[in-house]
């Protein structure tokens, strides 16, 4: 099978196009952690009012099947449609307590801060290290995130400078594109870098950004299998998968 690096030149890319939660850094897991933290307090007091047992979130299942890389809140409609639940949207803008759509996402937002606050954001030494090589060698860099804390993930993180151009779930509600797997957010982020799609490649660890990257056309859609999915990336798309970036 071809290698990344061959690949890259065979197909003519010029411009990378990085997924940010578990690609670049390693926060894709705390996100999962509050997720589960808010879903499985929800269900419980749901399920103790109601007389019955919710399944609890399982973060290799539901995780990556209804929540992983998408916005906040279609991640709270799909996964409670799961357990058969459906709720009022209410607002962005709703209190961490409402029983909205929008109070359990942004309860979830107060648990994340939180991780985020206690563990700070490490990043995947491989993928700073590879990209600063491919920097070197004349590459265009963009990174994307369904995260409206994305900014803040970069900042802490300290590595804002290694991406010309970057699409967070701030800037896709504002500009109304459509979540993974639609491919809006790396068309933008092309659009953004002047690139064709066809001349760039995604990176991405989540099952529906593999398949938004497809979706759109480019060149080359590469899964990063951080946590043990190479069939799930696969069979939705990807052209390689990588655990993880080449040594440099
Ligand atoms: O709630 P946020 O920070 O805007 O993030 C939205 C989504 O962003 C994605 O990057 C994560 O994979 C999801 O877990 C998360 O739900």
């Amino acid at each position: 099978m071809s290698t990344l690096s061959q690949l890259l030149s065979e197909k003519h890319i010029k411009a990378l196009i990085l997924d940010l939660d578990g690609v670049v850094t390693q926060t894709a897991r705390l996100h999962a952690q509050a997720w589960k933290r808010m879903f499985d307090a929800y269900l419980k007091q749901r399920g103790e009012k109601e007389g019955k047992r919710y399944e609890p979130l399982d973060i290799e299942t539901d995780y990556r099947e209804y929540i992983d890389g998408i916005p906040r809140y279609d991640g709270v409609r799909n996964f409670l449609k799961s357990r058969g639940i459906s709720l009022p949207d209410g607002t962005p803008e709703d209190e961490e307590e409402d029983e909205t759509v929008g109070g359990l996402g942004n309860l979830k937002n107060m648990y994340l801060q939180e991780l985020l606050k206690q563990n700070g954001v490490d990043v995947y030494e491989d993928t700073i290290a590879w990209l600063k090589q491919q920097k070197q060698q004349g590459m265009r860099t963009a990174v994307i995130s369904a995260s409206k804390n994305c900014v803040d993930v970069l900042h802490v993180a300290g590595i804002e400078r290694l991406f010309e151009e970057h699409v967070d779930g701030l800037q896709s509600a504002a500009l109304g594109l459509k979540g993974k797997p639609a491919p809006d957010i790396f068309l933008e982020a092309a659009r953004r870098l002047d690139i064709a799609p066809q001349e760039a490649a995604v990176f991405e660890d989540a099952r529906k950004g593999v398949q938004a990257g497809k979706a759109g056309g480019f060149g080359l859609v590469v899964g990063i299998d951080r946590h043990h999915d190479a069939e799930g990336l696969k069979s939705n798309g990807a052209d390689l998968v990588i655990q993880e970036f080449p040594k440099v």
